[in-house]
């Protein structure tokens, strides 16, 4: 451990009261914590009785984050702790909710090029460090990217990433994760031309993504793994897929901060796929380093993609970033939104004295009473989207 890092948080289960829900996903239900001794954190809770391998996906996750302590822009693991019912970590809270939260919140509901270079400069320096370390994050949407108290960026839910096996050959790296699935192959969907080792293909959600000011409480788009609109060309085919899925899903990210919509959607999943291998993407106005950044990311062929040969050094040297200093981006005082803070609620929701977590989840399995609204009413707070 070096001398930055922080000694893991001792998490009594027993102990731990949340303040409020954050969220849930496909996996994991996700609460704000507040330990006296400490600030607050988000503690992501998964079932071991769940589906979809929960358990193992969780595990996975853990291991992943605590191999991401003290970078800026990356989660990082605070503690762990399990008992026979629940597994659960402790990762920083980030008040001021997603980029998709955000996008919808601004006018037109898209970002101006400068906030997107910003956010797209901190997101760059967080895959790099990934891709230093062996990860493939292959989950990037907006959803997934989380804003701090100080207003800069942070990636999160990591259970579809991946670490790549040592490279062999210049071709593209496949995958073993027995868990995933070759579902696209039974689609249709294989087209493994170059003869590579067919790279098994991330099952995806079969939930599209949706305006989240329209969502219920605790409802977000249900990436189950991986979202269909990010989805790089390679990946579908079964083509074997390593770093450059990251590098599409940027310009996907990109192409929606900067139109209010994902470039290969479809009426359906079929379209959508058929959309991400043959089309290309449409461009409104005027060609600039913006629409020529997306363009180079959203090359379908990942040996051509920019990214693919030097990794994030390639991206960060584009015209769009021209005049950037990248070794400066952590000392940015005035990021494009900050969160305002939330400690008179936090104090307030303590006071109540919080919900009992393990409790929590064993309501949930109660049937609910003819006579009565399902339990899960008793606990969940709506999700406070901080104003900016
Ligand atoms: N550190 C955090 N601070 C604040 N909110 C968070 C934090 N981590 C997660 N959340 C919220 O909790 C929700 C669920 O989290 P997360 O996406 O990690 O769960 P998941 O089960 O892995 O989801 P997925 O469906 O993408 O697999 C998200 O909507 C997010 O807004």
């Amino acid at each position: 451990m070096d001398s930055n890092t922080k000694p893991p948080l001792a998490l009594e289960l027993d102990n731990l009261r949340a303040i409020k829900l954050l969220g849930k996903g496909a996996m994991g239900t996700v609460f704000l914590v507040h330990d006296n001794s400490l600030h607050p954190f988000a503690l992501k809770v998964v079932e071991k009785s769940s589906l979809h391998h929960s358990l193992r996906r969780a595990r996975h996750e853990i291991s992943i984050l605590s191999r991401l302590q003290n970078h800026p822009f990356l989660s990082s693991l605070l503690g762990s702790s399990e008992n026979q019912e629940i597994i659960c970590w402790a990762i920083p809270y980030c008040p001021g909710g997603d980029l998709n939260v955000l996008r919808y919140r601004q006018a037109d509901h898209v970002f101006s090029p400068a906030v997107i270079r910003f956010y797209l400069a901190e997101i760059i320096c967080a895959l790099e460090h990934l891709h230093r370390q062996g990860i493939v994050y292959r989950d990037l949407k907006p959803e997934n990217i989380l804003v701090q108290q100080s207003g800069h960026v942070t990636l999160t839910d990591f259970d579809l990433s991946r670490t790549l096996t040592p490279r062999n050959s210049s071709a593209l790296q496949s995958f073993s994760d027995p868990e995933e699935e070759p579902q696209l192959k039974k689609k249709g969907f294989n087209n493994n031309k170059k003869g590579l080792k067919k790279a098994k293909s991330a099952r995806v959600s079969p939930v599209s993504r949706r305006n989240p000011i329209e969502f219920s409480s605790n409802e977000r788009s249900n990436s189950f793994v991986g979202t269909e609109e990010y989805m790089a060309p390679e990946i579908i085919t079964g083509a074997g897929h390593e770093y450059a899925v990251d590098w599409w899903a940027l310009g996907v990210l990109c192409y929606e901060m900067l139109y209010g919509r994902t470039p290969f959607k479809g009426k359906n999943r079929k379209e959508t796929f058929h959309k991400i291998l043959a089309m290309q993407p449409e461009f409104i106005g005027k060609p600039d380093s913006l629409t020529d950044l997306i363009g180079k990311l959203l090359e379908k062929d990942p040996t051509r993609r920019l990214g693919y040969r030097r990794g994030a050094s390639e991206i960060k040297e584009h015209e769009f970033f021209r005049g950037l200093k990248w070794e400066l981006l952590t000392e940015v005082l005035r990021p494009p939104f900050l969160p305002s803070r939330d400690e008179t609620e936090i104090t307030e929701e303590l006071g109540k004295g919080g919900i009992d977590i393990t409790e929590y989840f064993q309501k949930l399995k109660v049937p609910p009473s003819p006579l009565r609204s399902p339990s899960l009413d008793d606990y969940e707070h709506s999700i406070s989207l901080t104003e900016f």
